[in-house]
């Protein structure tokens, strides 16, 4: 079992190279960021082979966040845009190589969004495919994202059977999960084949992992015994200095300091 440092939440006071570079220090084995864009990808391709990390994962742009946007590939009349962010996606990720994107679906909802949304992964996944990349879908719960037209894991593997590429993933964060399903055990162990990265945070704050409502301990060992290996990302919101919010890794027990060797 071993960790991946979310840099869209993790050492954010810094740019992506140096933010890396901390997650190396620290003890991450692997990194994973939201939207990386603004850092040129030689800069962060570069602190990846310094550090000897590899960069799971990234997002696809969300469009105009000012105007609060949240992706776009479910948004029936931008498929132009969201398959210009997928291309964008795609690109970024070959250049550090990186092997999933999550396709952000945006705010949206109904039958027409879904095929839209149907029609976007279908295009995503075949451009994918060229490059041995992995797509990742993920449902967000109801009061950080209200609105987002993914939401439960039910409705995720609806959408990953209707494409029907191998190379479409559920991203299984159990933060969301739990606030909007819960059943973390049985809905890990079911959904196993289907999962392609995992996430965690506290429930119901989004802080490390040592505390809330969710027994990690537990979930962790649950998903080493059902022998998956990738690394979880460690995707929280830290109450400050990320450094100081480690403290989960190393001590509590069950969770990194035994588990990660
Ligand atoms: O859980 C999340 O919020 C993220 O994994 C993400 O990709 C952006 O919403
Ligand atoms: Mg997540």
């Amino acid at each position: 079992m071993k960790f991946s440092a979310n840099l869209g939440f993790l050492w954010t006071d810094r740019g992506m190279p140096d933010a890396i570079r901390a997650a190396r220090s620290a003890g991450f084995a692997a990194v994973e960021c939201h939207w990386p864009y603004e850092t040129p990808a030689t800069e962060v391709a570069e602190a990846l082979v310094e550090t000897g990390l590899p960069m799971l994962g990234l997002n696809t742009r969300r469009g105009n966040v000012a105007a609060g946007e949240n992706g776009l590939a479910a948004l029936p009349g931008r498929e132009a845009e969201a398959r210009a962010a997928i291309e964008e996606a795609v690109d970024y990720a070959c250049a550090i190589e990186a092997r999933k994107i999550h396709v952000m679906a945006g705010f949206a909802s109904g039958p027409e969004a879904h095929r839209c949304f149907i029609g976007n992964l279908r295009f995503a996944c075949k451009i994918a495919n060229r490059y041995g990349l992995t797509i990742l879908i993920e449902p967000l719960n109801r009061y950080d994202a209200s609105g987002y037209f993914l939401t439960t894991t039910d409705q995720s593997v609806t959408i990953i059977e209707e494409v029907g590429a191998p190379n479409l993933k559920l991203m299984f964060d159990c933060y969301h999960v739990q606030v909007m399903e819960g059943d973390l055990t049985r809905r890990l162990k079911n959904l196993l084949p289907l999962i392609g990265h995992i996430q965690f945070a506290s429930v119901p704050d989004r802080g490390p992992p040592d505390r809330g409502e969710v027994a990690y301990d537990h979930i962790f060992r649950t998903i080493a015994d059902l022998g998956y290996a990738e690394p979880l990302g460690a995707e929280y919101k830290p109450d400050g200095d990320t450094d100081a919010s480690l403290g989960w890794m190393k001590t509590t027990e069950g969770m990194g300091g035994r588990i990660q060797s």
